[in-house]
């Protein structure tokens, strides 16, 4: 009952971070911006602190828009009638995400400039040293791509059926990111046999068609395949 009430709770937090995606704009750019960012670190050098600074400073991004639009919801629950506070609390929000969004440009420009010369040398190197880095960051990437995908098709709720299986995109992401770091075929084996099994209780009970785990298990196998493949 209370694992229920957990998995309930996330739901709607998903849902308002697609409704976010689904409305605004602006949302639509920072999670491009987000994963393109998230994509390209791999590339840099980036520090323990300096990739703590990239993480917060994408969530402060995205949390600012959320809470603008929460506010923007809210006045407009109140009253659809001009009024002066109703105008400041949008200002006041909206100021809040320009000041994140100024904030990432003055962040993304410490962290990542003077690393642009370097970048052909430690194109390979850096990577094979933090291969927990890759795979966290594919990660991420195949999760925030497919919550983008789910937006668009609107179907299903965020953790529970649409277009396409987040639970088959993670699970064949990790499946092809066992296979780059074991090289060992019968943990490859192993891990396919697990990633099938997750896709096949997912149809087995009804929350997604084939083509949905179908779609799923691509789109998070070739994500992986292909950042791995760049970096390895
Ligand atoms: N009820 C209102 N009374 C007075 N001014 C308002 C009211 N609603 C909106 N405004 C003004 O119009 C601006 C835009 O408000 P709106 O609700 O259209 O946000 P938006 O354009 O959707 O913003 P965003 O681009 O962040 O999503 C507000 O910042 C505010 O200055």
């Amino acid at each position: 009952m209370k694992t229920k009430k957990i998995f309930d709770s996330f739901n709607y937090a998903f849902e308002g971070i697609i409704y976010t995606l689904r409305t605004q704009r602006n949302m639509r750019i920072h999670f491009i911006i987000a994963i393109l960012v998230l994509f390209f670190s791999i590339f840099f050098d980036l520090s323990k602190m300096e990739t703590i600074a990239v993480f917060i400073t994408i969530s402060l991004v995205i949390v600012t828009e959320m809470i603008n639009t929460s506010i923007e919801a809210t006045i407009d629950l109140i009253t659809d009638k001009y009024h002066e506070l109703a105008k400041i609390a949008k200002n006041v929000a909206a100021g809040a995400v320009l000041i994140s969004a100024v904030n990432s440009i003055i962040v993304g420009y410490i962290v990542f400039f003077d690393k642009l010369d370097k970048l052909s040398t430690i194109f390979i190197h850096k990577v094979r040293n933090m291969p927990m880095n890759i795979v966290f960051v594919s990660l991420l990437i195949v999760i925030f791509i497919a919550i983008g995908i789910k937006a668009y098709f609107k179907e299903g709720t965020p953790l529970r059926g649409g277009m396409p299986s987040g639970h088959a995109a993670v699970s064949f992401s990790i499946f092809i990111a066992i296979a780059f770091l074991s090289q060992n075929t019968l943990i490859i084996t192993l891990a396919f046999i697990l990633a099938l099994l997750v896709v096949q209780s997912r149809i087995e009970s009804g929350i997604h068609s084939l083509i949905q785990v179908l779609v799923g298990s691509l789109l998070g196998a070739l994500i992986t395949l292909l950042i791995f493949n760049l970096v390895y």
